[in-house]
This record gives C-alpha cells, structure tokens and sequence, in this order.
C-alpha cells in the first residue's frame, strides 16, 4: 500500500518516511490542515486527516504533536506550534528560569485515514527541559533531553528508536501490517 504523509512540516514527513522505510511506500504532501482546538490531540489529528482525506480521497497519514511541562501546568500542550512560532526554544526556557521541577513529555497522534475511515494511534516520550544542546532535528528538540541526551543530539535514525512520533508509527505500523496481512489472505 501507498500512503502520503500531510504535514507542512518537512522534519516530520522525513521522520515519517524513514520510519515506514521497507514497510509501506510513503509520499509526502506539504498541505497545512487547519487544526481545530482541542485539549486532546487525537481529536486534532481526526480533524486534520478528514481535511486531508477530503482533498486527497487516498490513504493518508497526519500527525499532531504536542509538549506537555509538568511546572507550566502541561504547557503549551497543543499549541506547541504557536508557541514555537512566537516565544520558541527561548521563550520557554525563560519562563522555566529557577524553576527545578523540570519533567515534561512529547505526545504525538497519528491519525490514518483510508476508505475504512480514520484511526488514531499515540505514542509518548518523557523527558527534561535543559539548556539548548545538539544541531539534529527540529522544534523543541535541542530543550528536551531524554535518557542522559537531548533530542537534537541524537541522529535521525536513533531518534527514531525512541521518539514520541516513533512510537506512535510502531503502533500504527503494527495495525497496518496485520490489517493488510488479513486482507491479502481472504
Ligand atoms: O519531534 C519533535 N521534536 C521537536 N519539536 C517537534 C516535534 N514534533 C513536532 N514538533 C514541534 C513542531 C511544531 O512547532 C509543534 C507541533 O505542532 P504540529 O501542529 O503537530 O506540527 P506542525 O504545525 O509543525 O506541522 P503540521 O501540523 O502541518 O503537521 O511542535
Ligand atoms: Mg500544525
């Protein structure tokens, strides 16, 4: 099966496709669906795949992603791009100054749409907010460390064994595997 990952962001589709290397073909549509609020961002994501589904009608994948601070009250959650895009890296670690409490955690929602409908799967990692380290990845990446490294530390293919996106694809990739298994053997 060929499924094409929709996201305005390049980091992501790269991600995207280099998880799902040697299990599904995989193209990337650069379309920015328009997001819904919403607390949970498996909502989110069954809003942006119906966007998307409605323009593309072939099977596709969205994913939304959120960063959630413990001392900030689970901030900025699902605004994680608007706050990106306006204070950004610095902003966040200026209001996380003297603050000890520093655990806080990704979550990502993979929505697949298809002609079945839309299925969400998640995944989660958590974390640290540190001091900026690394030049790998994106966003939030180099203010968020996981086991002794931040996320910009890690090359791709390493941030893809532990990551909040990879493991929502684990799930989603398990799904999919037995799904079509099943199809093929009818
Ligand atoms: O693994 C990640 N490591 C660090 N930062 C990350 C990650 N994944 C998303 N991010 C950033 C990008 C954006 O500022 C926000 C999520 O917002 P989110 O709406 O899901 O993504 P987006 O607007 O960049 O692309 P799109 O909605 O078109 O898929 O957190
Ligand atoms: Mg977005």
């Amino acid at each position: 099966m060929k499924i094409t990952v929709v996201t305005s962001n390049a980091n992501k589709a790269r991600e995207v496709a280099a998880y799902l290397e040697g299990v599904l073909q995989v193209e990337h549509a650069a379309l920015e669906c328009p997001e819904f609020r919403h607390n949970d961002l498996g909502e989110i994501a069954r809003g942006k795949a119906e966007f998307a589904y409605e323009k593309l009608s072939r099977p596709l994948i969205v994913d939304d992603t959120g960063l959630f601070i413990d001392a900030l009250g689970g901030f900025p959650g699902p605004y994680a791009a608007y706050v990106q895009d306006t204070i950004g890296n610095a902003g966040i670690l200026k209001l996380m100054e003297g603050v000890e409490e520093r655990s806080a955690r990704f979550e990502t929602a993979i929505a697949f749409a298809w002609e079945d409908g839309i299925r969400i799967f998640r995944g989660a990692l958590p974390g640290a907010i540190v001091a900026p380290r690394g030049a790998e990845g994106f966003g939030y990446d180099p203010i968020f460390e996981y086991a002794g490294q931040t996320l910009a530390e890690m090359p791709l293919a390493e941030k893809n064994r532990v990551s909040h996106r990879a493991r929502a694809l684990q799930a989603f990739r398990a799904w999919i595997e037995q799904e079509t298994g099943v199809r093929q053997n009818r």
